[in-house]
């Protein structure tokens, strides 16, 4: 019944389209129904074509609390819903638990040992902490870069193909094209495409990143998790991974950590301050740096602490 209805309200969107009509997603049933479509191309034309706040919450963190050996408490009770297609920063001063709630969205942080946490994470709604919930499959849609660039001592090509062939992926062609696809959406393309069998660590450091960017993209994931990826990186590198973000939330859903307030401002949809682990506002980007309903956030973002 539902494929249908959804085959059905395909025609309708493809129509409306077409005219360049703008489609609003805001009723129970074409939630329903944008599921069922989720894997099909029109959907993220529709998505954009949907205003920010109506967009479906993608990731939802539910009274999320996290402590280290048991007693040092990093996340207080977050509560916060992230919308798809939409780049969302975390800023807050050092040891406010950025970096921990970043990497509690795909569980790198089980990688640490010696936690504890409660509450819950959901991810395109799947309670990531339950039990049974495949972590490997998590990780695939949920990419992570990192604040250092970490490109495997291989070729350009090597590292791109690597989570793909891990996967399974053998055919030559199939790989060829995963590889165009992924350095040409991270923006990496023109600069590689002559030298695909170098080394990957004779990029430079920007190129270096959006490599990463684009191992990140290979795997086909649905939210990119960034944390602090231009703390590396010159003006000028970074002011190419910014414009490569802005690109990228057309296709995906995008947290960044970030120091530097003005990314932030340049990038970003939404943005939460936290401190000492509590999340003190979160709200447009343009209300928390014009208009911030904390003062805390004020005292912050006008540079009187951190
Ligand atoms: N592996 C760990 N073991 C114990 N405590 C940790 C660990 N990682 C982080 N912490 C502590 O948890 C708190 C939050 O750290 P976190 O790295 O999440 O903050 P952050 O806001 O990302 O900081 P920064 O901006 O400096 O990267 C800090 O007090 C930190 O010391």
């Amino acid at each position: 019944m539902l494929k249908k209805i959804a085959s059905l309200i395909k025609g309708v969107y493809m129509s409306k389209l077409k005219e360049n009509k703008t489609v609003i997603v805001d009723e129970e049933l074409n939630q329903e129904v944008l599921k069922e479509l989720s894997e099909d191309k029109i959907y993220s034309k529709i998505v954009q074509n949907t205003p920010i706040n109506k967009r479906q919450e993608v990731i939802k963190i539910k009274d999320f609390n996290f402590y280290y050996n048991h007693s040092k408490q990093a996340l207080k009770n977050i509560n916060m819903g992230i919308k798809e297609n939409t780049v969302v920063a975390l800023i807050g001063p050092s040891g406010c638990g950025k970096s921990t709630l970043i990497r509690s969205i795909n569980r790198m942080n089980d990688l640490v040992g010696n936690i504890y946490l409660d509450g819950q994470i959901e991810v395109n709604d799947i309670k990531i902490y339950e039990k049974g919930v495949d972590v490997v499959q998590l990780r695939t849609n949920v990419g992570m870069v990192f604040q250092k660039a970490n490109p495997f001592p291989i070729s350009i090509y090597d590292n791109v193909a690597f989570g793909p062939r891990n996967q399974g992926v053998k055919d030559k062609n199939a790989l060829n094209q995963i590889v165009e696809d992924s350095l040409k959406k991270a923006a990496l393309w023109d600069d590689v495409k002559d030298y695909l069998r170098d080394s990957a660590l004779s990029l430079s450091g920007g190129q270096q990143q959006r490599l990463c960017i684009a191992r990140a993209i290979a795997m086909k994931p649905k939210i990119l998790l960034m944390d602090e990826p231009t703390s590396a990186l010159d003006p000028i590198a970074t002011l190419k991974v910014e414009e490569l973000i802005l690109k990228l939330k057309k296709d995906f859903t995008i947290v960044i950590v970030t120091h530097s307030m003005a990314q932030a401002t340049r990038v970003s949809d939404y943005t939460a301050f936290f401190l000492n682990g509590e999340l003190i506002e979160y709200d447009r980007t343009k209300k928390i740096f014009t208009n911030p309903k904390n003062k805390k956030t004020e005292d912050y973002i006008s540079g009187r602490f951190g």
